[in-house]
């Protein structure tokens, strides 16, 4: 089994026990569900918009630990001063150490936050917007293009967005009209390899219509200037800024050289 499986078939026990515990009434009846959603397009497509979509993020079945004792609130607060447009945040905790909790410290920020898990269930939408999450991520490699479409909409009727993240070509087929941002994942989920010219190519092959987002590995600003040259609005980072001692002065300094180089 590839590590994607293993997480998915994970993810599939934790979603049924935690199904268990909390209705999808009790869900909606949290405080933050009721929370007014921050739209990750209209951030993107701000015209001074830096598009970097700053990672909180402990570990990773990549890397393992990354920054083990990281502070949420420090390091999400000095990513929304200094310039972030979205912050994406792992909910998951056994692969990537992550968090409800995190999320929710998260959303005190006033700018959009991505719940980033691996979504198998409406339930998990549900559970998003329960959070105070304005964006939830829909991985092809792990849905169907049915499944999409279902996520797509549910996560639409709550007003939350949905990234739709691809890998690979045959993975095109998983757009649809309720996806209306796509992400390229330059990294393989199951290999772990990372293939910045092959995400380009993959993106020439995407509808116009769709906002692009470029996806991992990224840790240099040519990377994201050479992304901002094939049409892409979005530049999700988290390793580069969490393996660095000091998470929020490297992200103040790349997004000042991001500026100087435009
Ligand atoms: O840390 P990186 O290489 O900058 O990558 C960030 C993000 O793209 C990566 O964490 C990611 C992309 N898709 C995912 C799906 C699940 C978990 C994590 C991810």
């Amino acid at each position: 089994m590839n590590i994607l499986d293993t997480i998915v078939a994970h993810k599939k026990i934790e979603v049924t026990d935690r199904k268990a515990q909390a209705s999808v009434k009790q869900l909606e009846a949290k405080p933050a569900f009721a929370l007014p959603v921050r739209s990750l397009s209209d951030s993107l497509l701000k015209p001074d918009s830096t598009g970097i979509i700053a990672e909180f993020k402990r570990k990773s079945p990549s890397k393992g630990f990354i920054k083990q004792d990281a502070n949420v609130t420090q390091i999400t607060s000095a990513y929304t001063r200094c310039g972030a447009a979205c912050l994406s945040v792992l909910t998951d905790e056994n692969f990537f150490g992550g968090s409800d909790a995190d999320l929710i410290e998260a959303r005190t920020n006033d700018i959009p936050v991505l719940r980033k898990d691996f979504i198998v269930d409406e339930y998990q939408i549900s559970e998003a917007k329960s959070i105070g999450a304005d964006v939830v991520l829909l991985i092809a490699a792990c849905l169907t293009p049915a499944e999409v479409k279902h996520l797509a909409e549910f996560a639409t009727s709550l007003g939350l967005q949905a990234i739709l993240e691809l890998h690979a070509e045959e993975e095109l087929e998983h757009i649809c009209d309720a996806t209306k941002i796509v992400g390229i994942n330059n990294r393989d989920l199951k290999t772990f390899n990372v293939d910045i010219e092959r995400s380009l190519r993959m993106a020439e092959q995407l509808p116009a219509d769709k906002i692009k987002i470029a996806e991992s590995g990224i840790d240099k600003i040519e990377d994201i200037l050479l992304f901002k040259q094939n049409g892409f609005k979005g530049f999700l980072i988290g390793e580069y800024f969490m393996k660095q001692p000091d998470t929020p002065a490297a992200f103040q300094s790349f997004v000042e050289q991001l500026k100087a180089a435009e």
